[in-house]
């Protein structure tokens, strides 16, 4: 019989659709741990909506187009752009399979059907009147392929002194650097075609301010973005590229003369991965290039519940350029930008470009997928940078193995027997009072009913940390419990005790030990099901309407036979860690 979800979970489960993205990312070198970072959190928060029982896609990819990789191409010594990102994404596959990011569509903006549908966002922003033809000149970065406003201009002299764009005496042949990024820009004059960015000023103070203030999350960032379209004027945007310098993208309709330029091509991944404009348009079920070929029934529900989670480099581009594209286009929004922060190294941001980075393919090679899963989710705060320490990960690693692998190990011990404690009290487990009388003493009477009440407050909790991506509290909660297990256990000394006594103690450990590993499925979904098959909990048990006390009245056949495995034993670190922060 299927079990009811705890109260707060059930308020949202059931039918519900869920759509998470991550960027797609660019590759011009090999992924880092920051990539792994987006797509982590993006996993974690999908399967617990899965848990929840909705239905989910995750959708992931690379942004292909562009003279970032036409140039690394050509330097890299490919015949073609095309060859060289055909061996790149690989690697962001890679990754993906290793850290088990459970993906519906990897998507490729040199897919064909994403094509079509960036020219058809293109054709209806055009018969709308948003995009016209024009003269772009400014300042121009070729690494952050975009320009930059007078005013996040510098020059650099000679002695590294920065000079102001109104100053007078600019010299046009020295070095220049945008003070956003700090890459170099350079002066340039072109033909490009334009979006009308700047009839959307008021529509989006609106949009973030009244209409829908949770369109951003964290508030935080929205706040940001609202200040920012107080202080700056929005400017037209240039969104082509001539062939002559950019010959690797998509063309303009009816211009074979011009390149659509990136974002306005990479943003509409997200639309292409439920099935294109056309689908969202009609909601009518379309057939996806997902994993195993799905249909999606209504496609426009599907966009409506989609999230879109983002580093906040690439924040304006979401919040204020994608949804401009998708207004003028006559377009629904989707229904939620999420932006994190980054992992620093040496004080910055961890990038491809710098060099700066951690290898996150070598860190599961040697530690194993779900440590650093959990070691990512839990040294990270969506609203913070944070800073890779390998020693931490190693001791993230052993504490996986001495706290929980320990409490799970004092069960499965030959003197013990979980089926006999399981069948005993799972049935009666909700008079825990009553139960509580099976002790002596009242300290161990209060440590017991302090677990059964931390037990039962757990999937709640958990829930309402996951559904703000906290992850980092949300695993608290689980050291929390298997903490007070542990101690429980070692104060209890069931080993000394027999009958009712010894079971009631195995039976409230092994519960923290069935329903921590039910929980958390999302964040190491291998390790917690080795846990489960360890204390043999049945596969079709293991939802969350499972994670609640007494909710499996059998399981443990075998757990205390002798000569059974544990599932995570302890490693070395890394001979030469690679702690990139001094
Ligand atoms: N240091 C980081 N911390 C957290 N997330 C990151 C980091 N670097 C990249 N990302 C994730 O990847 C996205 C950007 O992807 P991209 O491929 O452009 O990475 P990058 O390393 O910044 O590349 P490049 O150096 O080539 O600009 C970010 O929005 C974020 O989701």
């Amino acid at each position: 019989m299927k079990q009811a979800l705890p109260r707060a979970c059930n308020a949202l489960a059931k039918n519900q659709l869920y759509h998470i993205t991550t960027p797609i990312f660019y590759p011009n070198a090999k992924p880092h741990l920051g990539h792994l970072y987006s797509s982590l959190l993006c996993d974690a928060s999908k399967r617990w909506h899965g848990l929840l029982d909705q239905k989910t896609l995750l959708t992931t990819g690379t942004d292909e187009h562009g003279l970032k990789i036409q140039t690394a191409s050509e330097k890299n010594g490919y015949k073609t752009p095309m060859q060289f990102v055909d061996t790149l994404y690989r690697d962001f596959v890679k990754l993906d399979e290793m850290a088990q990011i459970d993906y519906t569509r990897f998507i490729r903006t040199t897919d064909d059907d994403h094509a079509k549908s960036v020219q058809d966002l293109w054709k209806r922003c055009w018969d709308r009147g948003y995009i016209y033809k024009g003269e772009h000149q400014g300042w121009y970065s070729i690494s952050d392929e975009c320009f930059y406003p007078d005013s996040k201009v510098v020059q650099i002299k000679e002695d590294g002194s920065e000079l102001s764009l109104s100053d007078l005496d600019i010299d046009r042949d020295a070095k220049f650097i945008n003070t956003e990024t700090r890459n170099e820009v350079v002066y340039h004059s072109e033909t490009n075609y334009f979006f009308k960015l700047s009839a959307f000023q008021d529509r989006l103070t609106s949009l973030l301010e009244v209409e829908n203030p949770q369109f951003i999350y964290p508030p935080s960032r929205r706040d940001q973005i609202i200040n920012e379209l107080r202080e700056f004027k929005l400017r037209d945007l240039s969104i082509s590229r001539p062939c002559s310098r950019i010959k690797w993208g998509i063309d303009v309709p009816q211009d074979p003369t011009q390149k659509i330029y990136v974002w306005f091509d990479a943003l509409c991944n997200y639309i292409t991965s439920i099935g294109g404009l056309e689908a969202v348009i009609s909601n009518t079920p379309v057939r996806l290039k997902h994993k195993g070929y799905t249909t999606l029934q209504n496609p426009r529900d599907w966009w409506g519940s989609t999230s879109h989670l983002i580093g906040k480099d690439i924040s304006k581009f979401h919040t204020i350029y994608w949804p401009s594209f998708l207004m003028a286009a006559g377009l629904p929004l989707p229904k939620q930008i999420i932006i994190h922060g980054h992992w620093l190294s040496g004080g910055t941001k961890m990038s491809k470009s710098v060099g700066n980075v951690v290898d996150p393919i070598d860190i599961i090679s040697h530690y194993g997928c779900d440590p650093v899963r959990w070691y990512i989710l839990e040294n990270s705060h969506i609203e913070a940078d944070g800073d890779f320490r390998e020693e931490r990960l190693h001791a993230t690693r052993e504490q996986l193995v001495s706290k929980w692998g320990n409490l799970l190990n004092r069960c499965c011990g030959n003197k013990f027997n979980i089926s006999r404690a399981v069948e005993t009290f799972a049935v009666n487990s909700k008079n825990s009072e009553e139960l509580s009388h099976n002790f002596q003493d009242q300290q161990t009477k209060t440590s017991y009913l302090n677990l059964v009440t931390l037990l039962g407050a757990l999937p709640e909790s958990f829930n309402k940390h996951m559904l703000k991506l906290d992850t980092r509290s949300a695993l608290k909660l689980l050291w929390e419990i298997i903490g007070e297990a542990n101690a429980f256990v070692q104060n209890t000394t069931p080993w000394l005790k027999s009958g009712k006594e010894q079971d009631l103690v195995i039976f409230t450990a092994v519960e923290v030990v069935r329903i921590t590993a039910i929980i958390s499925q999302p964040i190491i979904p291998a390790l917690s099901g080795d846990l489960l098959d360890r204390i043999d909990v049945s596969r079709n048990k293991r939802s969350l309407s499972h994670a609640l006390l007494g909710l499996d009245a059998a399981y443990g056949a075998e757990a205390n036979k002798k000569g059974r495995s544990v599932p995570i034993k302890r490693i070395p670190p890394r001979i030469g860690m690679s702690s990139i922060i001094p």
